[in-house]
């Protein structure tokens, strides 16, 4: 196992533990992205997965909002992508320039061979994915013990979307037909994507992962009922065997954080789980979430509108205050974030003055 550099900032794991803390730790999803100049700049004419493929670029990209963020910043999440699992599965991925993610060949019914193909492999996440564990590993090093580092993984049910709709969608035509056509089959692969999904997370806590995210980006497409019997098993099924697994594999158990976007319905279950920490979206109100929360044990991540940071210092300023006093100060159960994503042609300085704000309006 690799040994790594002692931690000069432990805020992050201290706050997703529940523990009480000096200030509220920050970091943004995707905050190793198309905004910043530097990451088109290392990224240069490399395809998309090339560079998650390429230790050595994936943690130059992880960096560089740590670096240019650095004393605000507190977390760090390695540069990968949620679609490595079913290419992992031995489907196709291609990233298509100003398009997202695309399957040339998607899974198309139950009936096909290729389902069966699929059920019957014998997936080695170990090796299939070796190249994301030593992205880690060496991020870790690179890190030398800054801010903690996130491994993480798309959930079982906004995997199979993408696996059967070939890539982003609006209408999820295939995925609803599986779902309510042919349950007993779509719940098997769901199965077989979450133990993959547990391998997977335990192994890149082996090679340094120091909190996990389970990220269930569409989890808002299914109703409060579907919900409960196609996502949520499969993320119950991730928290109760990783810790597990973990244990087996003679590591430390870490804190886990599930994102579920959209299922403001769902947030009293998902406070049910083993997850430690709750994502949530901007469609919940600070005050109600933080209260539910707290009564069930729960710390809370998020959840400012990404698009906020579009319309400059005064809207940033509310939005943040509305945080800090929702989430009860930020001295205890809140990890600030955005609600889901930054997104394209958001302006760096802006983003600095988000985090320097969350600073400034609790307390430091
Ligand atoms: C749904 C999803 C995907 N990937 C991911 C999710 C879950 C989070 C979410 O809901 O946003 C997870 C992800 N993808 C990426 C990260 C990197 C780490 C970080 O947060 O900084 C993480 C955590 C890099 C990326 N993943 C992708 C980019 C952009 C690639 C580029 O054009 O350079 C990055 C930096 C591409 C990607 N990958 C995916 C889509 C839909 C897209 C295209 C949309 C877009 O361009 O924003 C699938």
């Amino acid at each position: 196992m690799p040994e790594f550099p002692p931690m000069k900032n432990d805020l992050l794991l201290r706050a997703a533990r529940g523990e009480k803390v000096e200030r509220p730790p920050m970091w943004v999803m995707r905050q190793a992205g198309r905004y910043l100049p530097e990451y088109h700049e290392a990224k240069g004419s490399h395809d998309f997965f090339e560079c998650c493929r390429s230790p050595e670029i994936a943690s130059t990209l992880t960096l560089q909002p740590i670096d240019r963020y650095a004393g605000l910043i507190d977390g760090s999440i390695i540069f990968s992508d949620i679609l490595v699992i079913p290419q992992a599965m031995g489907m196709e991925v291609i990233m298509v320039d100003k398009k997202g993610p695309h399957f040339p060949d998607p899974l198309m019914s139950p009936s096909d061979k290729q389902y069966h193909e699929i059920m019957e492999r014998d997936v080695d996440v170990k090796e299939a994915l070796d190249y994301v564990y030593k992205a880690i590993t060496m991020t870790r090093q690179k890190l030398d013990g800054r801010v903690p580092l996130y491994g993480f993984c798309g959930a079982p049910w906004t995997l199979l979307s993408y696996m059967v709709e070939g890539g982003g969608t609006k209408m999820f035509k295939q995925v609803k037909t599986w779902i309510f056509k042919y349950p007993e089959e779509s719940k098997k692969l769901l199965q077989k994507i979450a133990e993959l999904c547990v391998e997977y997370l335990a192994l890149q806590v082996v090679a340094g992962a120091q909190i996990i995210q389970v990220f269930d980006s569409w989890a808002g497409e299914l109703s409060p009922t579907s919900f409960k019997e196609f996502s949520l098993p499969y993320l119950n099924y991730i928290a109760d065997h990783l810790p597990n697994r973990l244990r087996e594999m003679g590591q430390e158990v870490v804190p886990m954080t599930v994102f579920a976007k959209g299922a403001w319905y769902a947030l009293d279950d998902l406070c049910d789980t083993a997850y430690n920490v709750i994502g949530l979206d901007w469609l919940h109100s600070p005050k109600e979430a933080y209260a539910i929360a707290q009564k069930k044990g729960k710390v809370v991540q998020g959840n400012a509108d990404p698009g906020v940071l579009y319309g400059g210092k005064e809207a940033i300023t509310a939005v943040v205050k509305e945080m800090v006093e929702g989430f009860g100060g930020g001295k205890q159960g809140w990890i600030a974030n955005l609600g889901h994503g930054i997104t394209p042609f958001v302006n760096p300085d802006d983003l600095k003055f988000f985090f320097e704000e969350i600073h400034r309006l609790s307390g430091r």
